[in-house]
């Protein structure tokens, strides 16, 4: 089966499948010229009553052609994996590019794992192996039926017709296959999704004693799966036993057909020996098929999937060309309004300026816009109307690396890297010093936390800090801005998890460190806010209040 979007989503892959269709017809030529020479030898042999030396050519062009066939087949295999190894590459690049320009809140974790590991996969053995092989399946068995009719019509009528049953009759279940997979496939990647969710929440499900249930919820979506993949299994069963069904069937009436020759005197005796190899070798190719479209079909299932990530649409789109980081750390927002994508929530008609140096603390009640701003800043979503100025100019004139020069947020659930702590910290400056690092660590408050660590500064981290305390992750996040040479930063609640005093010193600390930059503070907290110079408060997205000094912040419920 021909996928024409798999086809588009692969771009170049052509030639790799001409390339390989090749070395394919190739190999069954030589099949076939081994069929033609072996059938040739049974003639002689038979013709000269056993004589071996008469046959010593055609014994030598055998060894020759199995040697050569040998060297091909040995060849094919590390250049097919080598084609495959190189399109799958370029899928997950062209998958990998897309996922980064969209929101990780917008893309499903598990789903993605799934498409870009096993769907890329199925996909590679799609492209290498199975439509290669239709390739040489459109091309040698014709040829071959040719080749026998030319010798006996009627054992060549009775290849073609198997031979086009063989080929053809699977196809009647091909539709109802690829639905099956379908389906199979979206249970395979909610279940991935669901098992890699419940991975990383296997903390917070034990404390909620909620382990049982989600294992129960696994454990049904794990069946479907199975019930789904033994449907499957059951059709693609059927289809191979009909195509191997037509193919013996039509070997074993071919060689009647020629024998039937041979009895009414039409066709010489050794003929039918030669039919029986041909029969064999126009076969070949067509079970061969069957074997790739096995490995292959996991690809064709994928399909869904692999468009819907690669049809996402960025959140924004990189045109800009200002390669040169903002020179002041002014923040000018005008008239920006962003919804999130089929929703009404999101930030209204913001206007706010914040000169150079400025710190400015934005307060609201939880869901008023804080966040959307801070993303608005760091441009990982465009408004769909206004915008938003840094150093003067607008964030999407900027290139993606002078905009991370000059903006950088620290979130409240910051992301760490399982590498060293150092390289974690020199994420946004590569060449910061040893000195420069501590000095970081220790205005963040976390230098003795580092310390304690086995290795210290070069401890590599589990798998975002897992051995880290959320206040510590907040803290080294806040390190590692402060090592960043943007001139704004946006702190996002990142003192969220840390007990008032710990955040009444990180925040006098980071003040003092930050006296030449822009700084906007997120809070829930006063004490996140007591160095602000100025307050501004959201509610529903909007800007409805602001004053001079620290703002008067209402605890959350539960904060007191
Ligand atoms: N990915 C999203 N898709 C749709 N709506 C969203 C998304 N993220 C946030 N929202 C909505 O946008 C509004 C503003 O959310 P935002 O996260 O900016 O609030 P916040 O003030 O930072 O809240 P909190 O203090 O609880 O972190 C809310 O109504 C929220 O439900």
């Amino acid at each position: 089966m021909v996928h024409r979007r798999l086809l588009q989503l692969a771009g170049a892959v052509p030639g790799v499948i001409l390339a390989l269709a090749g070395v394919g017809v190739l190999l069954s030529a030589m099949h076939v010229g081994f069929a033609l020479t072996a059938g040739s030898v049974i003639a002689t042999l038979v013709r000269d009553d056993g004589d071996l030396a008469s046959t010593l050519p055609a014994l030598v062009a055998l060894a020759a052609i199995a040697v050569v066939r040998g060297v091909v087949v040995a060849v094919r295999e590390p250049v097919a994996t080598r084609l495959g190894a190189s399109v799958r590459l370029r899928l997950r690049r062209r998958l990998l590019a897309r996922l980064v320009a969209v929101p990780a809140a917008e893309r499903d974790a598990g789903e993605v794992a799934a498409t870009v590991i096993d769907g890329v996969d199925g996909l590679d053995a799609y492209y290498t192996r199975y439509l290669p092989q239709l390739v040489v399946v459109l091309v040698v068995p014709a040829a071959v039926v040719g080749l026998v009719a030319v010798r006996s019509t009627a054992a060549g009528a009775v290849l073609a017709v198997a031979a086009a049953v063989a080929v053809l009759a699977p196809r009647v279940w091909d539709a109802r296959l690829l639905r099956n997979g379908r389906r199979r496939w979206d249970v395979f990647t909610r279940l991935s999704a669901d098992f890699v969710e419940a991975l990383q929440q296997v903390p917070l499900l034990r404390a909620f004693g909620a382990t049982g249930r989600v294992a129960d919820r696994l454990a049904t979506t794990a069946e479907g799966l199975r019930r789904s993949t033994m449907t499957q299994l059951r059709v693609s069963l059927v289809e191979t036993a009909v195509s191997a069904l037509a193919l013996h069937l039509g070997t074993a009436l071919a060689v009647v057909a020629a024998l039937h020759g041979v009895l009414t005197g039409d066709v010489r005796a050794p003929v039918a020996v030669t039919v029986l190899l041909l029969a064999r070798e126009c076969f070949r190719p067509v079970q061969d098929l069957g074997t790739t479209w096995h490995a292959g079909y996991l690809g064709l299932t994928a399909v869904d999937g692999l468009d819907r990530l690669l049809s996402m649409r960025p959140s924004v789109v990189e045109a800009g060309d200002h390669a040169a980081p903002a020179a002041t750390g002014t923040i000018e927002l005008t008239g920006v309004t962003y919804r999130y994508p089929g929703s009404t929530t999101g930030v209204r008609d913001l206007s706010l300026r914040v000169a150079a140096g400025e710190t400015v603390a934005v307060v609201g009640p939880s869901g008023s816009g804080k966040s959307t701003l801070a993303r608005l800043l760091e441009r990982d979503v465009d408004p769909q109307q206004g915008v938003v100025r840094v150093g003067g100019l607008g964030l999407p004139d900027y290139t993606p690396t002078a905009r991370s020069r000059s903006v950088v947020v620290v979130p409240q659930d910051p992301t760490l890297f399982a590498w060293t702590v150092r390289e974690n910290l020199r994420l946004y400056r590569p060449d910061a010093t040893g000195s420069q690092i501590e000095q970081a660590a220790r205005t963040a408050d976390v230098h003795e936390v580092v310390q304690s660590l086995p290795d210290g500064y070069d401890t590599v981290l589990a798998e975002d800090g897992g051995q880290l305390s959320g206040g510590q992750r907040q803290r080294l996040a806040l390190a590692r801005a402060l090592l960043s040479p943007a001139p704004v930063l946006v702190l996002d609640e990142i003192t969220s998890a840390l007990d008032v005093g710990t955040e009444r010193r990180v925040m006098d600390a980071v003040v003092a460190a930050t006296r030449e930059r822009t700084v906007i503070v997120v809070a829930h907290r006063e004490s996140a806010c007591t160095h602000a110079d100025r307050w501004v408060r959201l509610q529903d997205g909007r800007i409805v209040a602001t004053g001079d000094g620290a703002p008067v912040v209402e605890a959350p419920a539960g904060a007191r």
